[in-house]
């Protein structure tokens, strides 16, 4: 049986606004194949960025269930503390809208935080050179080869959101989660980001879910998945 890289089903959330409850997700239910980019989109509030916080394992779902077929075969949306931490930490990228950048590293040492987190050895039990060699190798990908020592300050935000996206592949994700990587670019810049972040997707076989409101940007991806009053737009599914 073949599966998909990422399996979503009947992820429901109740949340309570105030002092009603209501359903922020309803059944939300997908499949992402390897290498597939799939947007999310909807309206303003209509909980993309919470969506993405259950699979990424920064928040846990009511019921339902979000399951990354990999190596190991993982349970993301019901997962909390520091089984949470630790998945994330070995199997998944999330790049945020704000890069958050450390002011006073270069972008290599970004990336080198990473391997920092994971004393003595890196996480695939790298050395230290081997992680340098990584984020060097990483800037590359991402069109930064020359600017490897260059700080934030020096960095355009395009770069910045570059170094961003680098810094999350550092654990070679078994899926990469992404959340308006580009709000702050303008339309070229954001346009060449989105484009790099379909192409190595593609490159290394990794499922990429992408929070976007942008039409331009969503039709660069595989599909896209519209989320209306806490549900996932089938319709719209089916058609793309
Ligand atoms: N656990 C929770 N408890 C209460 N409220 C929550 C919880 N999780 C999310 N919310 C609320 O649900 C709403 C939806 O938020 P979310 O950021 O997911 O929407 P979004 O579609 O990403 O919006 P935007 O496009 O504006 O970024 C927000 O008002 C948020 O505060």
């Amino acid at each position: 049986m073949i599966f998909p890289a990422l399996e979503v089903k009947n992820i429901s959330l109740e949340i309570t606004d105030g002092t009603t409850k209501r359903n922020l997700l309803t059944d939300v239910s997908f499949n992402v194949d390897p290498g597939e980019v799939v947007g999310i989109t909807g309206p303003s509030g209509s909980g993309k960025s919470t969506l993405l916080s259950i699979i990424g394992c920064l928040e846990t779902a009511t019921s339902g269930s979000a399951t990354l077929h990999g190596a190991d075969t993982l349970e993301l949306g019901t997962v909390s503390g520091r089984q949470a931490a630790e998945i994330r930490r070995r199997h998944l990228g999330i790049v945020f809208q704000q890069p958050n950048l450390l002011p006073a590293l270069t972008a290599k040492e970004q990336l080198m935080v990473m391997s920092r987190l994971d004393k003595p050895f890196g996480i695939s039990g790298k050395t230290w050179r081997q992680q340098e060699e990584k984020a060097e190798r990483l800037l590359k990908e991402v069109g930064l080869e020359g600017r490897e020592n260059a700080k934030v300050s020096e960095l355009s935000g395009g770069q910045q959101a570059r170094v961003n996206l680098a810094r999350a592949l550092m654990n070679d994700p078994a899926l990469l989660l992404v959340d308006e990587p580009t709000a702050a670019l303008d339309t070229a810049n954001a346009q060449r980001v989105t484009e790099l972040i379909v192409d190595l997707a593609r490159e290394r076989n990794t499922p990429v879910l992408y929070v976007s409101h942008d039409q331009e940007q969503l039709a660069t991806l595989d599909r896209r998945i519209e989320l209306v009053d806490g549900k996932a737009n089938e319709a719209e599914l089916a058609t793309t």
